[in-house]
C-alpha cells in the first residue's frame, strides 16, 4: 500500500508508558510513596527468613487501595533476593482469595506458584486431584526446593473457611514438612476479621499485626506524580493530578482509585482526539472509575440480589434525604420491584440474607438499633456506594 494506513494509531499521542498506570503493575521502590515505615516493619517481621529461619506470621489491615498488597509483594520480592545472597532459597506465592476462595483453589494456586517442575518433577494440574493430594504435592515442593516460603493471602476474609490457615500454620509442627519454613501474610479490609477466626489459628497467624492508614491528598498527589511519566511530556494539564488527588482523598484515600482516575482521564482525552488531558476529564474519569468498580463488585449476582439493591437505591434517591432504611422498608420496595419485573418475591428472611451479603461486599453498611421496649431492636441499611452509580450499573445490567 503506497499511502500510509490511517486505520491504526502508530504513535500514542497521550501515553508514553501506560503500563505504569495498570493496576497490577508492581512499581519499583522509587515509585512507592509514603510507606517507608510500613515496609520496614514488614521487613523486620520476615527478617529471620533470610537466614532460613521462621518468619513471623502477619496480618495486615487497612482500607482498600492503601498499599497493603503492594508492600507485601514488594517486601517478599526483596526478601527473596537478599535471602539468595545469604545462600537461602526463598519463594513467595500470592493468592487473591476473592478469586480462589475454596481451600482447593487456594492450595492449588500456592503449589503452582512455588513449584519449579524442572527441579521437583511434580505436576500441579488445574483440576482432577483431591485437596489432600494438592497438599501432599505442596509439602513435597516446599521440602524439595525451598528453605523458606512466604504465602500472601490477599482478602483473606473471603476464604470459605479456616482449614487452609490451620494447615499452613501447623505444617511444620504436624510433621508435614521437615526443612522448609512457612510465613503467612494475611491481608484484609475488615478490621473485625480476626474476631471470626478459630482461636488456634488466631494465635499462630496473628503474631504481628499492622494497620495501613489511608493516604492524604498530598501523598496521593506524590503517588500519581511518581508515575506521571506514563504520559508523554507536556500532555497533562497542570491541575489534573491535584484534582484527581483531591477527589480520591475525599473517599478514604484510595490510591487504586487515584491511579484509575488518572488512566481514565488519559483514555478520555484519547477517545476525544485531544492532545491534552484536561482537568474536566478528571470528573468524568472518576465517575467511570466508580462505575467500573461497582460493576465488578456485582458481577454474577442473581436477579433477586439486584432487586434488593435496587430497592435500597430507590429509597436512597428519594427526596426524603434519609440515608439508612429499615429491613421492612427495603422489603416493601423490593416486593414492588418484583411485581414490576413479574418475579415472585423471596421471603423476608432471604432478603435479609441478601442484604447481609451486600454488606459483606461493602456495598452497604448495616447498623443495629434499639427501638426501646415497645419496638425491640432493628437493623438499618445504608448504601456505601453513590446511589446514582448503583442505579446506572443496575439499569445497564438489566438490559
Ligand atoms: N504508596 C504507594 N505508592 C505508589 N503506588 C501505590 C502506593 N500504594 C498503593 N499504590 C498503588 O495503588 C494500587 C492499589 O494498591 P494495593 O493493591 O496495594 O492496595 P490494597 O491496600 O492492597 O487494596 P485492596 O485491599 O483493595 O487490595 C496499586 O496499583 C498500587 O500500585
Amino acid at each position: 500500500m503506497s499511502e500510509s494506513d490511517d486505520l491504526f494509531i502508530r504513535e500514542d499521542p497521550i501515553f508514553a508508558n501506560k503500563e505504569l498506570l495498570e493496576i497490577n503493575h508492581l512499581p519499583d521502590e522509587g515509585r512507592i510513596v509514603g510507606r517507608d515505615e510500613e515496609i520496614s516493619q514488614l521487613a523486620n517481621a520476615v527478617n529471620p527468613a533470610i537466614f532460613g529461619q521462621s518468619p513471623s506470621n502477619i496480618l495486615i489491615y487497612g482500607k482498600t487501595g492503601t498499599g497493603k498488597s503492594l508492600c507485601a509483594k514488594y517486601v517478599s520480592q526483596r526478601l527473596i533476593t537478599t535471602a539468595d545472597e545469604e545462600g537461602v532459597t526463598a519463594g513467595f506465592a500470592y493468592v487473591d482469595c476473592a478469586q480462589d476462595s475454596t481451600e482447593t483453589q487456594a492450595v492449588q494456586t500456592i503449589a503452582s506458584a512455588l513449584n519449579d517442575r524442572s527441579i521437583t518433577d511434580i505436576k500441579i494440574p488445574d483440576r482432577g486431584i483431591s485437596t489432600a493430594t494438592y497438599y501432599k504435592r505442596l509439602w513435597s515442593i516446599l521440602d524439595s526446593r525451598l528453605d523458606v516460603a512466604l504465602i500472601i493471602l490477599d482478602e483473606i476474609d473471603k476464604l470459605d473457611g479456616d482449614d487452609i490457615l490451620m494447615q499452613l500454620s501447623r505444617a511444620g509442627e504436624a510433621g508435614k514438612i521437615e526443612d522448609c519454613k512457612i510465613g503467612v501474610i494475611g491481608i484484609s479490609n475488615k478490621i473485625k476479621y480476626k474476631d471470626r477466626m478459630d482461636e488456634r489459628v488466631k494465635s499462630s497467624l496473628c503474631e504481628r499485626e499492622f494497620v495501613f492508614p489511608p493516604y492524604d491528598a498530598t501523598q496521593l498527589r506524590s503517588i500519581m506524580e511518581a508515575r506521571s511519566d506514563a504520559f508523554r511530556d507536556g500532555v497533562l494539564e497542570e491541575s489534573v493530578i491535584p484534582r484527581a488527588a483531591a477527589l480520591a482523598a475525599k473517599e478514604h484515600g484510595d490510591a487504586r482509585k487515584a491511579i484509575d482516575i488518572l488512566r481514565y482521564a488519559g483514555e478520555i482525552a484519547q477517545s476525544n482526539d485531544m492532545g491534552t488531558v484536561r482537568e474536566e476529564f478528571v470528573i468524568q474519569a472518576r465517575e467511570r472509575a466508580e462505575t467500573d468498580r461497582f460493576r465488578e463488585l456485582i458481577r454474577g449476582s442473581t436477579p433477586h440480589s439486584r432487586y434488593v439493591l435496587q430497592a435500597l437505591t430507590v429509597l436512597s434517591l428519594d427526596e426524603s434525604q434519609q440515608e439508612a432504611f429499615r429491613t421492612t422498608k427495603v422489603f416493601d420496595v423490593y416486593q414492588q420491584i418484583c411485581r414490576q419485573e413479574g418475579a415472585d418475591p423471596l421471603s423476608l428472611r432471604r432478603v435479609r440474607d441478601l442484604l447481609k451479603e451486600h454488606a459483606f461486599l461493602d456495598i452497604l453498611e448495616q447498623s443495629r438499633h434499639s427501638g426501646g421496649s415497645a419496638e425491640g431492636s432493628y437493623t438499618e441499611h445504608q448504601l456505601l456506594e453513590d446511589p446514582h452509580v448503583v442505579k446506572k450499573v443496575l439499569t445497564e445490567t438489566v438490559e
